[in-house]
């Protein structure tokens, strides 16, 4: 909540600075700053106290402050940024499984930066973890999950405000029906989250997304006509970069056409908490942590050990022996014993 002496005091162009959507706020009021931009706004704003400005306005310099300080308050939740918006942790507190029993843990914690996995058997639940957290679960789903945000009982603000979105999902099948190129729609998402430098974002976006998508494409690609591999990497990339959400919840990235490595190294390079449903024994062991989930219910929480990490590039390797056959193959190739390499 940003209150009015939070604001007078300052200089326009400090505030300009701090707070980047402002002077629509001052084009929407005809307030024209010209060569006042280094005043207080408490002394540029006195030429309002003059009996026909007042007239004209029919609001004082008090009620200006007072609906610009509502002004900023307002559009900071719409963007997710007010302050106390910080997400450092999520607590998961136990529920209970599908037989009614209660969670093998006493209590997760998950922080900024770390990427914790979720794998079990199909239809053991883990999708329905992933919905608990999205929904900040409040003893309110069929688990009876509770899932703390900063050690704290959940708001639920996060449940229904745009830009207060706890968590972005990065799902499987992403359909554009846009007839947009890729530059026009990172630029629109950019302009839609008032950033600064769209350009300098759109540049961002695109050379990560190229860096994750197998095939290389460019800014005037129509969206729809990118391969299943290219929307996702642009969708990484667009998540990573622009999304305000501070949770990432991912229900399987599929290998094909994408560097799963790089997109989960950009997530958390931009400090997210991710979380992966997985059946894929690479992902499961690229987590620091994995959340073994039987029966409907949190079964095991298994830190990846060293060892496990040293047997993740072996696993790699084989990997990237699969892909090659697999291209190959699509190519019409013959494959021989000696391709396979082990
Ligand atoms: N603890 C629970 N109590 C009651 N119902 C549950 C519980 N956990 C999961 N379920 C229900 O079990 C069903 C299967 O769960 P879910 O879809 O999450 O499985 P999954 O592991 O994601 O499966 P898949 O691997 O096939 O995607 C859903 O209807 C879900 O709501």
């Amino acid at each position: 909540m940003i209150t009015t002496q939070d604001i007078q005091q300052k200089t326009i162009a400090d505030l300009f600075d701090q707070y980047p959507f402002l002077p629509g706020f001052f084009e929407e009021n005809t307030l024209e700053v010209d060569g006042q931009i280094n005043e207080k706004l408490d002394d540029f704003l006195n030429i309002l106290d003059d009996e026909e400005e007042k007239e004209n306005r029919a609001m004082d310099k008090a009620q200006v402050i007072e609906s610009m300080a509502e002004y900023i308050t307002q559009m900071l939740a719409f963007l997710g940024e007010d302050e106390d918006e910080g997400v450092n942790s999520i607590t998961l507190l136990p529920g209970t499984n599908k037989s009614g029993e209660k969670e093998q843990f006493e209590e997760l914690t998950i922080n900024k930066s770390e990427i914790v996995c979720i794998v079990g058997p199909t239809g053991s639940g883990k999708s329905r973890l992933l919905a608990d957290i999205e929904w900040v679960a409040q003893n309110d789903t069929p688990t009876s999950r509770t899932i703390l945000v900063n050690g704290e009982e959940g708001d639920k603000k996060w449940r229904v405000t745009s830009g207060h979105k706890l968590v972005a999902q990065l799902s499987q099948n992403m359909n554009f029906v846009m007839d947009l190129s890729v530059y026009e729609f990172i630029e629109l998402h950019a302009q839609s989250r008032l950033v600064e430098d769209v350009e300098g974002v759109i540049q961002k976006i695109f050379e990560q997304a190229n860096n994750l998508a197998g095939e290389k494409f460019s800014l005037d690609t129509p969206i729809t006509s990118l391969s299943g591999g290219q929307s996702r990497a642009l969708m990484i990339a667009d998540t990573a970069i622009l999304s305000k959400s501070p949770i990432i919840l991912i229900d399987e990235i599929e290998n094909a056409g994408i560097d799963r490595k790089k997109a989960l190294e950009l997530l958390v390079g931009e400090e997210k908490i991710v979380l992966m449903a997985t059946h894929d024994p690479i992902l499961a062991l690229m987590g620091d942590r994995r959340i073994v989930i039987k029966n409907g219910g949190i079964h095991k929480v298994i830190e990846t050990s060293g060892d496990e990490q040293n047997l993740l590039s072996e696993l790699e390797r084989m990997d990237n022996v699969i892909q090659n056959m697999r291209t190959r193959l699509r190519h019409g190739e013959i494959i021989r014993q000696e391709d396979i390499g082990f």
